[in-house]
């Protein structure tokens, strides 16, 4: 199963616009390599013959500056840094022979541009990937937003009726959200929705996964657990949104609970009808004084 959350995308979007930069400012860096190879009366540029030309360009600087953790974990990554090296490599060894008055032979001239070409695909596959990831991710809690809900309750559902394994899913709502927005500033509660976030990872197992249903209602999608276990699971991730405060970054402390409602998937229940027995038994548990679990039985 998926896991739990993705880290939120503010970095991932600002990573697609400095890779656009990147690609940007090689264009222009190709052209003015090749009018110093073609044209008589220009210069390469002293950098570019440095061996360390790789990291003074302003993607090579941005590429080594570690401000994008997000990025450095990513093998693609890794690699469009080796292709970008090498392709400062080969540019450096052309702009030497051309000094020295060497000829460039077309095997030379090849495989520098092969590689530029590579490197400016691996930048557009790299983008094509971020992009992927942040149209399934809530930008503001790092949950899986409700577009990539369907499919991935879809394949759970099959598995359970392939498997015969069961699976619970749970709706969360924070009681009384409209009032710590009235009180903190929606602000405060962007801090809250984001902190009950933490407390769903720091509560449920590694396989479990979290989608942003609406504004303050979250789905939790519980594998692999039969309907007896998946009360004391929750219970314990009520008591802990309930007994541990929120700190705001305006100073101000905010304690807030929440309500739930389980229901089970089984073969002969649509994952429809699953989610709207999980809605009506939270609308059980809010009509029963909220901050409380109230599971679907059939
Ligand atoms: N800060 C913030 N507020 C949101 C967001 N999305 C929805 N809300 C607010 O969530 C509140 C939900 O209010 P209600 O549906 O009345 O529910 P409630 O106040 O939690 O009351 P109960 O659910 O009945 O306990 C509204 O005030 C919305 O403006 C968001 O992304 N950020």
């Amino acid at each position: 199963m998926i896991p739990l959350v993705q880290p939120t995308s503010s970095g991932l979007l600002q990573a697609l616009e400095d890779l656009d930069k990147g690609i940007v400012s090689h264009t222009n860096w190709l052209k003015m390599l090749h009018r110093a190879l073609i044209c008589d009366d220009e210069k390469a540029d002293e950098k570019d013959i440095q061996p360390n030309a790789h990291c003074n360009c302003n993607f090579g600087q941005w590429y080594y500056s570690g401000k994008h953790p997000e990025l450095d974990e990513m093998e693609i990554f890794a690699e469009i840094g080796r292709q970008h090296q090498a392709m400062h490599d080969n540019a450096r060894e052309i702009l030497l022979k051309s000094d020295r008055e060497e000829p460039i032979v077309f095997e030379d001239y090849d495989s520098f541009i092969s590689l530029a070409i590579d490197f400016k695909l691996e930048i557009r596959k790299l983008q094509q990937q971020i992009i992927d990831q942040v149209c399934v991710v809530d930008h503001l809690t790092g949950a899986w937003n409700r577009q990539s809900m369907t499919s991935r309750l879809t394949q759970e559902y099959e598995r359970v009726v392939r498997s015969g394994n069961s699976c619970s899913i749970c709706m969360l709502d924070i009681d009384h959200f409209k009032q710590v927005n009235d009180t903190h500033g929606h602000a405060g509660g962007d801090q809250v929705l984001k902190g009950i976030i933490d407390r769903c990872v720091k509560e449920l197992r590694a396989y479990d996964s979290i989608f942003r249903y609406g504004g303050e209602e979250f789905l939790l999608c519980l594998p692999d657990i039969n309907p007896a276990a998946a009360h004391p699971l929750i219970e314990r991730l009520r008591i802990t949104i309930e007994e541990s405060p929120f700190e705001l970054n305006n100073g101000n402390s905010v304690k807030v609970t929440a309500s739930f409602g389980i229901a089970h998937i089984t073969p002969e229940k649509t994952l429809e009808d699953v989610i709207v027995e999980a809605d009506h038994a939270l609308l059980y548990a809010k009509s029963q004084g909220r901050n409380c679990i109230c599971t679907w039985n059939t």
